[in-house]
């Protein structure tokens, strides 16, 4: 996935807020990249682009050496926003299946033992029939990264994925990123927590709307 003069902003009464003011941007199959920056500084407002949810004011996204067009890319691109957007009437196991169902990714039995390897990983297959609402945000942020993995989609775009966990919780989502990044996927990871950096193989900072490399000596 690449990005050219990304730039975006937001209207707002005492005047327009510009976020992103020239992002290029690139992340190759098998690299796990991570954005860091200040709150507010546009970290979630670039991963909404890449993801198909918001379109720029202007610049272009590349996806497979294509623009991105008016249909979001789901097809090839995850994205696990900050709002995890669970199908709230299906139980976890059932959440996880759902984009291997939707892609004809392997038969019944091969469906059931990847969504169980995933949960199980994260510490949360015993959680595998309850419902979102029956679970923690914690629990249903692990959840909700089982699912946008899954069917090992070619680009994985990822909010904050360990803000609301405990240490205990932390070292299976930072594996599990780094094998989607081993096995091939693209993978971007907005973050404040700087563990998640000891995985990535680059890292990022957006500041004043561009994002500059981190030079980790
Ligand atoms: N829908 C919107 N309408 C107006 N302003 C917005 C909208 N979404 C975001 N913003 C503004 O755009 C800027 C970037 O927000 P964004 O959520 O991308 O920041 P962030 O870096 O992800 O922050 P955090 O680390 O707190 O999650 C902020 O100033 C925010 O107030």
């Amino acid at each position: 996935m690449r990005t050219q003069d990304l730039r975006h902003g937001f209207p707002h009464p005492g005047g327009d807020v510009d976020v992103l003011r020239g992002v290029d941007f690139s992340v190759d199959a098998g690299e796990l990249v991570t954005v860091s920056g200040r709150s507010g500084s546009g970290k979630s407002a670039l991963l909404a682009l890449l993801g198909g949810f918001d379109k720029p004011n202007s610049g272009r996204i590349f996806l497979a050496g294509q623009p991105l067009g008016d249909t979001p890319p789901w097809h090839m691109c995850a994205v696990l926003p900050q709002t995890l957007g669970l199908a709230t009437e299906l139980a976890a196991a059932e959440n996880v299946a759902l984009p291997l169902r939707l892609h004809r990714n392997g038969n019944a039995v091969d469906i059931d033992a990847r969504v169980t390897e995933l949960l199980e990983a994260l510490g949360v297959g015993v959680l595998s029939d309850r419902y979102p609402s029956e679970m923690s945000y914690g629990q249903q942020q692990r959840v909700a990264l089982a699912r946008a993995v899954s069917a090992r989609p070619k680009v994985l775009i990822v909010d904050e994925p360990t803000a609301h966990l405990d240490a205990g919780s932390k070292p299976a989502v930072l594996r599990l990123l780094r094998t989607c990044a081993d096995e091939g996927s693209a993978v971007i990871v907005a973050t404040h927590d700087d563990e998640m950096h000891s995985v990535a193989d680059r890292q990022l900072r957006l500041a004043d709307g561009v994002l500059v490399p981190v030079n980790r000596g």
